[in-house]
């Protein structure tokens, strides 16, 4: 019988320790322990074990000195595999680092090695409700919190991650509801169920919550939570609308070289449809779709100045001067980080172009442009969709420019294969 397996998440100092403390005490079973954390001190796994009575069999098993997400990826495997090979348990939960994305996790548990022995059972992520709701609420404060910048490699915002995190989950733990008022918990509440429309959200002050929720749930299903975040459903939804297939791949996991193979729409420059949710708290959520690229400068220009309400805003964008590149934007809060996804069908080679266009009949086509466009969600509060579009509208190419020399623009955007440039909303 494979082993089921909780996947915890949630920023640093969310409280997951505090959260797992708590199972393994309330938990009759055996559960065993993986904790990843980024440094030589395992602090969380001194933690943990400080706490769990030994005797029971629970064992807590340190990954160190990096981050299984990415590079320790092989090694997660491994380790879980011997765990099960050399100890008898009847649960495995991972707390994971606080700047790791779920997602590779979760897949070493269903395609990887470790898929054998292991059930993947459910992934939860712990949300600091103070933490949230000061970066993300109506009273957003001017400066980034402590932890925000870049991550460990320098690339990733740490506001993206922790969306990442709350996108890609089955449960959302809202910790520390003792630090915020009851209205404020109300609009963080609202703010990841726009997020994150299909996790379960429970409310918690120091990590109690019933094991029930979190162990043997049945709650994971990996192709419903990769789509499960909120601004890929509403990509998905305007695509749809727009008589195209869903856009299901527009995620950057989805896009390799070799492997980039989203559906499009007609060519509808002006193109303007709204998925519109019960308005709650403030809370507005829009599309945007062009059909023509954004001038490089004018574009970094307002990813550099974005309304303080914006929460979220991610997709495809094409920018002139990257005509082979399909760039993904994401804006987590204070920073837009713009990666090379994949490559517009339309830039390979005639042989793998009509590959690809009959492998998908629906792929809408512009006779000139091929697949290049721009389709992004925006998620915020209290700001108005119609003032950023038509911001994001002035960056794209004005007619003369269309006719000019596109590579000798001045140009910010990144080149190569995961390549990414990323533009703080001061202006760095
Ligand atoms: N006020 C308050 N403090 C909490 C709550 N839950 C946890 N804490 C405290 O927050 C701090 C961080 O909690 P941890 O459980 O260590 O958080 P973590 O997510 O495991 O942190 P990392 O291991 O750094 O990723 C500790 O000092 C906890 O006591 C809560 O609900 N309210």
């Amino acid at each position: 019988m494979s082993v089921p397996v909780t996947i915890l998440c949630g920023e640093l100092g969310a409280g997951k320790t505090t959260l797992l403390s708590r199972l393994l005490e309330e938990d009759e079973r055996e559960i065993a322990v993986l904790v990843n954390d980024v440094g030589a001190v395992n602090v969380d796994a001194d933690l943990v074990e400080a706490r769990t009575d030994l005797t029971t069999g629970e064992e807590v098993l340190a990954l160190e000195n990096g981050c299984i997400c990415c590079s320790l990826g092989s090694e997660l495997s491994r380790s879980v595999i011997q765990l099960w090979k050399e100890h008898d348990f009847e649960y495995l939960v991972v707390e994971a680092s606080g700047v790791g994305e779920p997602e590779p996790i979760a897949r070493q548990f269903i395609r990887g090695p470790a898929g054998g022995p292991y059930d993947l059972d459910a992934v939860v992520t712990v949300v600091d409700a103070r933490r949230f709701y000061d970066r993300f609420g109506d009273n957003t404060v001017a400066a980034p919190p402590a932890q925000q910048g870049a991550d460990e490699t320098g690339s990733r915002p740490l506001g993206d991650l922790l969306l990442e995190q709350i996108e890609f989950c089955d449960l959302l733990v809202v910790n520390k509801c003792d630090l915020v008022s009851d209205a404020e918990r109300e609009q963080v509440v609202a703010l990841l169920e726009t997020l994150q429309p299909r996790a379960e959200v429970v409310t918690t002050e120091y990590g109690t919550v019933d094991p029930a929720m979190l162990l043997d749930s049945g709650r994971f299903d990996l192709e419903a939570a990769s789509d499960a975040a909120g601004w890929k459903q509403m990509i998905q939804a305007d695509a749809a609308h727009d008589g195209s297939p869903p856009e299901s791949s527009s995620d950057e996991h989805d896009h390799g070289d070799n492997d980039h193979n989203h559906g499009h729409d007609d060519h509808s420059h002006d193109h303007h449809d709204h998925v519109h949710p019960p308005e709650r708290y403030g809370i507005e959520v829009d599309t945007y779709h062009r059909r023509r690229p954004f001038h490089p400068e004018r574009f970094l220009a307002v990813l550099a100045d974005l309304p303080a309400g914006l929460v979220r805003a991610k997709g495809l964008c094409w920018i002139a001067g990257r005509e082979r590149q399909a760039i993904t934007m994401s804006y987590a809060g204070t920073e837009t980080c713009l990666e090379v996804t994949g490559r517009w069908i339309a830039s390979l080679s005639d042989e793998r172009q009509a590959a690809f266009r009959e492998s998908q009949p629906d792929l809408s086509w512009d006779e000139k442009w091929g697949d290049r466009e721009t389709r992004l969600a925006l998620i915020g509060r209290h700001l108005s969709m119609d003032d950023l579009r038509a911001r994001l509208d002035d960056c794209l190419l004005t007619d003369a420019e269309m006719d000019a020399e596109w590579s000798s623009l001045e140009n910010p955007a990144p080149t190569g294969m995961g390549d990414t440039t990323v533009v703080g909303d001061d202006g760095s």
